[in-house]
């Protein structure tokens, strides 16, 4: 009997924490309502609204697959009705013309759509946003004109019919296996699309789309997360357009116009880009509402989505699902503390010493050579040369505009070198890319901090590489905030907190080296002190390096075991902070400078 229980409820139990809490009752309601428009039509008997909501539901699956892109990916994309609609015709030429079984047909029709869907991806490789979107529109211009162009094969004149009478075979009450189906799909691909966003994957896909900077210092690969969107949004929508063929059962190049992109891209924005329910509200307002309002809407299709379009955006420019959510987070965000706790993990760091002890502080972790880098007339660095060793904390200070930035970012591969060479760990980096660096442990921070505001805390410190096999050390601290920090959006964190909390996602990468751009900025005298507090703490229990550029010469005095002043891109004077603490030439280049 126990067994029984065991064996039926655990399955569900685990496809429930596979989406995080505050979807569960969007994709609850969700799953309501695509059973509701599925089956009234069924209730009231009526053929042609059974149409329309399965019309409706397959619309449903590719926009879902258009969230995945939009929203998780930041990617844009006006071609989705070509992925639609080149799945829907290969399917029909198959069993239409080359009579083969609609199993077949379909497997055939899939592969077609993907096929289209992964040759429109190839450019995001290279471009984004709007371009990205007039590039993927151009072929959702072009494919119902090459439909034309091979009209033998495709029959573009006549259309294609292609019945699939098995699937209108009823299984119970007034169910057939089509209506069936097409429901269980929709339902599917609204869950598929819940767990995506709550998974590390999703999270990964929306750092790219948010920050690709900040995602190739955390070793993600930009251009291939990107890419998978792409499949995975080409392989849900050919799907669905696999699906219209049974239901339609003709095909013809005008039911996959420009429009279909468009009607598609509508009803994500309209809804609410990264909701679970904004799809389905978006199907309802663009699709289900005009033709209950107006029985033949054929030519007035566009104007009808501009119209929509143009007053959702201009009251709710997040979408009708979105600035709901917006709002209600908001009303939420009252209760919220706005502040997490660090202690924990602080506490953890400052009492742990047992990497540094035992590390060779002479060996040279990284040693950059001749660094040469201009912008047109600019020299931003100019025969830069300096060596860090391991556990040893490197403070580059100098005036504003004398190449700090541009030296973190050669060093951690975010810029390429006119000349000089980036040897790391004993390895040669010069021609690696940021991610290669990443990976073989360079971390990096930014000036303004990368924390993404629709990630929890806990999101954001869970969207790099590494992850609880690579905690080690800070691993105990992070049990004791986890649930605090998965319930607290990032975006509410103030300024310090944002800071330190970038610092913990890096060092959730196992890092050899910490290559930090001006991290003290805006935090107070005290939060000064902690940050350096951390900084040691980090250095004593990893044994890693640092490599830190800062305005807050008191902090860098404090912390730094080298210190190396830039000027005009190039390195001046180098030594300990004794060395340097009362140099003539400290004052000279500093003249002026507030913070000095
Ligand atoms: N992408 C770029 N295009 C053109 N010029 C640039 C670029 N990046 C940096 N520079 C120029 O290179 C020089 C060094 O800039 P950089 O940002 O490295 O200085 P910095 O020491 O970090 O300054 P700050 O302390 O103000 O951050 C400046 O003259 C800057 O204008």
């Amino acid at each position: 009997m126990t067994e029984t229980i065991t064996t039926t409820t655990a399955p569900r139990r685990r496809l429930t924490r596979l989406i995080r809490p505050e979807l569960r009752r969007e994709v609850a309601l969700t799953l309501g309502l695509v059973l509701v428009i599925s089956v009234y039509p069924l209730i009231t008997g009526s053929i042609y609204w059974l149409q329309i909501m399965m019309i409706a539901n397959l619309y449903l699956v590719a926009a879902v697959g258009l969230n995945i892109l939009r929203s998780e990916a930041g990617q844009m994309s006006f071609g989705q009705g070509a992925v639609f609609g080149s799945a829907a015709y290969a399917t029909a030429m198959a069993s239409g013309i080359g009579g083969y079984s609609f199993a077949v047909s379909a497997v055939l029709g899939f592969l077609a759509g993907l096929a289209v869907g992964t040759l429109l991806a190839l450019p995001s490789l290279r471009v984004q946003g709007y371009y990205l979107g007039f590039v993927t529109m151009a072929g959702a211009l072009a494919f119902p004109e090459l439909l034309h162009v091979f009209e033998k094969q495709t029959h573009a004149l006549t259309g294609i019919t292609a019945p699939v009478p098995a699937l209108q075979e009823i299984v119970f009450w007034r169910v057939d296996w089509l209506t069936l189906i097409i429901t269980v799909l929709t339902c599917g691909s609204v869950v598929l699309y819940a767990i995506i966003r709550s998974s590390r994957l999703g999270r990964q896909m929306r750092v790219v789309g948010a920050s690709p900077e900040a995602a190739v210092t955390l070793g993600l690969h930009p251009g291939r997360l990107r890419m998978l969107a792409f499949v995975l949004a080409s392989a849900i929508t050919a799907v669905a357009g696999v699906l219209y063929i049974p239901l339609i059962q003709y095909v013809a190049p005008g039911s996959f116009t420009i429009a279909l992109s468009v009607l598609l891209y509508f009803i994500v924005v309209i809804g609410g880009p990264g909701t679970v329910l904004g799809p389905l509200v978006g199907v309802l307002l663009l699709y289900v509402l005009p033709n209950a309002v107006l029985a033949d809407v054929g030519e007035y299709r566009l104007l009808i989505y501009g119209g929509i379009a143009f007053v959702v955006m201009f009251l709710l420019p997040e979408g009708v699902v979105g600035s709901l959510i917006a709002l209600l987070d908001r009303l939420r965000r009252k209760n919220v503390k706005g502040t997490v706790s660090l202690a924990p993990v602080l506490a953890v760091a400052s009492e742990d010493t047992s990497r540094a002890d035992a590390v060779n502080r002479d060996e040279v972790i990284l040693e950059a050579e001749g660094l040469s880098r201009s912008f047109g007339s600019v020299k931003a660095l100019d025969d830069v040369s300096f060596v860090v060793r391991r556990a040893q904390i490197h403070g580059i200070v100098g005036p504003n505009g004398s190449g700090k930035t541009t030296l973190l970012n050669s060093l951690s591969g975010l810029i390429k070198l006119d000349a000089g060479t980036v040897v790391f760990n004993g390895k040669d980096v010069s021609s690696s890319g940021a991610v290669q660096r990443a990976r073989l442990g360079m971390a990096r921070t930014f000036q303004a901090p990368r924390i993404f505001s629709d990630l929890s805390v806990w999101e954001n410190l869970d969207v790099g590489r590494g992850g609880a096999a690579k905690d080690g050390w800070l691993g105990e601290g992070l049990d004791m905030v986890r649930e605090e920090w998965d319930s607290t959006p990032g975006g509410v964190l103030p300024h310090a907190q944002q800071r330190f909390l970038e610092v913990i996602r890096v060092l959730r990468q196992d890092p050899t080296i910490l290559v930090l751009d001006e991290p003290a900025a805006g935090l107070s005298q005290l939060e000064r002190k902690e940050f350096g507090n951390l900084l040691q703490s980090v250095v004593a229990a990893t044994g890693a390096s640092v490599v830190i550029v800062e305005h807050d010469l008191e902090l860098v005095w404090q912390i730094a075991d080298v210190i190396s002043v830039v000027d005009s891109g190039q390195v001046r004077l180098s030594g300990t902070p004794d060395e340097l603490r009362n140099h003539p030439a400290i004052n000279h280049l500093f003249a002026g400078v507030q913070h000095a």
